[in-house]
């Protein structure tokens, strides 16, 4: 992704993470895989531009990621209009439940309306609900299972939720964009199209900086 700015890089070593200063305006952080380490990752980066007094307007995290069928095939782009852990709850006789009714937590963000819209017609992307899982969904009735209790998903990753933990306890808001680089469901390694799947997010993050430098964050309010 740091293909797509223009400038000299510079790299700044943060405790478990490496953050990419693109001279833009835009700081790339490889943030690592799952939900934990992303969201330790995010926050340490939050924490350490505040800490400079350069706190961040805007967190995106962005990836490839597993499409449900047939609403997002693989190479489409998914902007998040809603960041949803799947799997944060208590497994019961009669079904998951999420921590929210167990009484306790959140289960979703909701990134802000006029944000997803400015970066889902710079890119192109489908909007929806991407779920935030600790497990990539390997079977079709897992797929079929995460269909049922979330209706509007399109797709799967794994850090979306731990990056917008991190964002909004820093009171920053979060995006999530994945481009599709396989279906959810039964495992087939021979469906995966990675490269072309990490193609699309870099010409997806062309696109979506000048976008979102237009955006005005009080336009929500
Ligand atoms: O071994 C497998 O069957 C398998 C299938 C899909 C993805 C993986 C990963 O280990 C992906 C890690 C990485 O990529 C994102 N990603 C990509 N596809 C998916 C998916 O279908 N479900 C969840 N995450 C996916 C993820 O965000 C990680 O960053 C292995």
């Amino acid at each position: 992704m740091a293909r797509a700015f223009p400038r000299a890089a510079t790299e700044v070593r943060l405790p478990g993470a490496l953050l990419c200063r693109t001279g833009t305006g835009w700081d790339l952080l490889a943030a690592g895989v799952g939900p934990a380490l992303a969201a330790a990752s995010t926050a340490g980066a939050l924490t350490a531009a505040a800490l400079e007094d350069a706190p961040y307007d805007l967190v995106v995290c962005a990836g490839i990621g597993g499409g449900f069928a047939p609403g997002a095939p693989v190479g489409s782009l998914v902007v998040a209009d809603a960041i949803t852990v799947a799997d944060l709850g208590a497994e019961t006789a009669d079904g998951f439940l999420p921590v929210t009714e167990l009484g306790f937590g959140t289960v979703t963000h909701r990134p802000p309306h006029t944000a997803v819209r400015a970066a889902s017609e710079a890119t192109g992307a489908r909007t929806g609900t991407i779920l935030t899982v600790s497990t990539v969904t390997g079977t079709a009735a897992r797929a079929t299972a995460l269909r049922e209790r979330h209706p509007g998903a399109l797709a799967e990753g794994m850090e979306g939720f731990g990056v917008a933990e991190a964002a909004a306890a820093h009171g920053v808001p979060a995006l999530e964009i994945r481009a599709v680089s396989n279906p959810v469901g039964p495992r087939d390694r021979a469906a995966w199209r990675i490269g072309d799947a990490l193609t699309a997010l870099t010409e997806a993050f062309g696109k979506l900086g000048p976008a979102l430098e237009s955006w005005n964050a009080h336009d929500d309010q």
